[in-house]
C-alpha cells in the first residue's frame, strides 16, 4: 500500500452525490486497493453539518485505505495540497429547468474554487467538474487557475457515456461489457451527441448489429434519431421526473469511472470525457467539450482520425454552438 495518501478534495460533500461518492472512494473503488486516501470535504456553512455527519460515518466504516477526513467551509484550506478535485458542489436542477438556467446560479462557485486550486493544490492536481452546467463550470475554474495546465480541468460526461452503453445493450440484448468505442460529443446537456458510428459489440460493428435488429440501416438510423439520441441526451430529465430529484448513485459511479480511468488508464479502448479542446474535430480551442478519449500515462488524449459524417458533424456543431453561447453568457456575467 502506498504510504503517502492521495489527497482528494470533494466539494458539495454534504450533498446527495457527495454521500454516494465518499464511501466508494474510501473503499478503494476509485484509486484501487493499494492507494490510501485523505479526504478534504468542502461545504458551504449550511452544508457543513451534513459533511461532518458523513465524516463520522466514514470513521465508523473503518476503511483500511482511509487515512484522514477533514471538513472545511473555506476553499483555500480545502484545496491545499490536493491531488484530485471532485467539484460536485452546486445547486441541482429541478423539473422543467434546463442546465443552462443554472449558469448564473452556479457559475459563481467555480471561479473562487479555481483560484484556490491555483494557489494551493499539488503540482499534479487533476480536476473533474460534476456540478452543472459542468462543461462551462470547468471552463470557469480553468480560467481562474492560470498556473495549472488547462488539460487538468475536465467535466463529467461519463454518465452520458454509461447511459448510452446501457441503452445500446438493452436494444441489442447483449451484455453491456461487450460494448466499445461509443462516444459522447459536446455538452453535458440535451444537445449532446451520443455517437455509435464507430461502436463495436464483442468486435462486431454496432451499426450493422442495429441494422439487423431493426430491419435495415434506415430503420436503425430512425431508431437512433428518434429514440436513442434523445433518450440518452434527456436521461437526466427522465431521472428527475421518475425519482423526483436528479441522478445521484449513477452520477457518483460515473465520477469514480472517470477518475479511475484517468489515473489508471483505459486498457479497453476509448471512453468519453469533456476536456479542453485543442481544436480537434473543429471544436474551437479552449471550449470544454466531450470527445472520445483515451488515458495515456495519466493524461487524457483525444482519439484522432475518426471519420465524422455529415450527420455527426451537424450534431457536434449544434452542441458546440451551445457551449460557445454558454461561454459568451459567463463572459457577460463577468465570470471569466
Ligand atoms: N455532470 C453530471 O453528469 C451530473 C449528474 C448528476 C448531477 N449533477 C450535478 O451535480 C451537482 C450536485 O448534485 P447533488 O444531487 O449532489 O446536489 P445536492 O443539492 O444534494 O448537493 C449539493 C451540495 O453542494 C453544496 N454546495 C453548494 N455550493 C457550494 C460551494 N460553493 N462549495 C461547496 N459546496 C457547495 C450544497 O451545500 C450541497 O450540500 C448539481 O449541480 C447537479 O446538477 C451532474
Ligand atoms: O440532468 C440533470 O440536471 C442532472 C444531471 O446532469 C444528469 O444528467 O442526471
Amino acid at each position: 500500500m502506498s504510504r503517502t495518501p492521495v489527497t482528494i478534495t470533494i466539494t458539495g460533500a454534504g450533498g446527495q452525490i457527495g454521500y454516494a461518492l465518499l464511501f466508494r472512494i474510501a473503499s478503494g473503488a476509485m484509486l484501487g486497493p493499494e492507494t490510501s486516501v485523505r479526504l478534504n470535504l468542502l461545504e458551504i456553512p449550511q452544508g457543513v453539518r451534513a459533511a461532518e455527519g458523513a465524516a463520522l460515518e466514514l470513521q465508523d466504516s473503518a476503511f483500511p485505505l482511509l487515512s484522514h477526513v477533514d471538513v472545511y467551509d473555506d476553499a483555500a484550506r480545502a484545496f491545499s495540497g490536493a491531488n484530485l478535485g471532485l467539484l460536485v458542489g452546486a445547486r441541482p436542477r429541478t423539473a422543467g429547468v434546463e442546465r443552462g438556467d443554472l449558469l448564473a446560479a452556479n457559475g459563481g462557485i467555480f471561479g473562487p474554487q479555481g483560484e484556490a486550486i491555483n494557489a494551493g493544490a499539488a503540482d499534479d492536481i487533476r480536476v473533474v467538474v460534476v456540478g452543472n452546467p459542468a462543461n462551462t463550470n470547468a471552463l470557469i475554474a480553468a480560467a481562474h487557475a492560470p498556473d495549472v495546465p488547462a488539460e487538468r480541468f475536465t467535466a463529467l460526461t461519463r454518465l452520458d457515456h454509461n447511459r448510452a452503453l446501457g441503452q445500446l445493450a438493452e436494444a441489442l440484448e447483449i451484455p453491456v461489457g461487450e460494448l466499445r468505442q461509443v462516444t459522447i460529443w459536446g455538452n453535458h446537456s440535451a444537445t449532446q451527441f451520443p455517437d455509435v458510428a464507430h461502436g463495436t459489440a464483442a468486435g462486431d460493428p454496432v451499426p450493422a448489429l442495429l441494422a439487423a435488429r431493426f430491419g435495415g440501416p434506415d430503420a436503425a438510423q430512425e431508431w437512433l434519431v428518434d429514440e436513442f439520441i434523445p433518450r440518452v441526451a434527456k436521461r437526466g430529465a427522465e431521472i428527475i421526473e421518475v425519482r423526483g430529484s436528479s441522478s445521484v448513485a449513477s452520477a457518483a459511479a460515473a465520477t469514480i469511472d472517470h477518475v479511475r480511468d484517468w489515473v489508471a488508464g483505459t486498457p479497453d479502448g476509448w471512453t468519453s470525457a469533456a476536456v479542453v479542446s485543442d481544436g480537434s474535430y473543429g471544436v474551437p480551442e479552449g471550449l470544454v467539450s466531450s470527445f472520445p478519449v483515451e488515458s495515456v500515462d495519466g493524461a487524457w488524449r483525444i482519439v484522432q482520425g475518426l471519420d465524422v459524417d455529415d450527420f455527426a458533424r451537424q450534431r457536434i456543431a449544434a452542441s458546440v454552438a451551445e457551449l460557445e453561447d454558454e461561454r459568451e453568457a459567463v463572459r457577460g456575467l463577468g465570470l471569466i
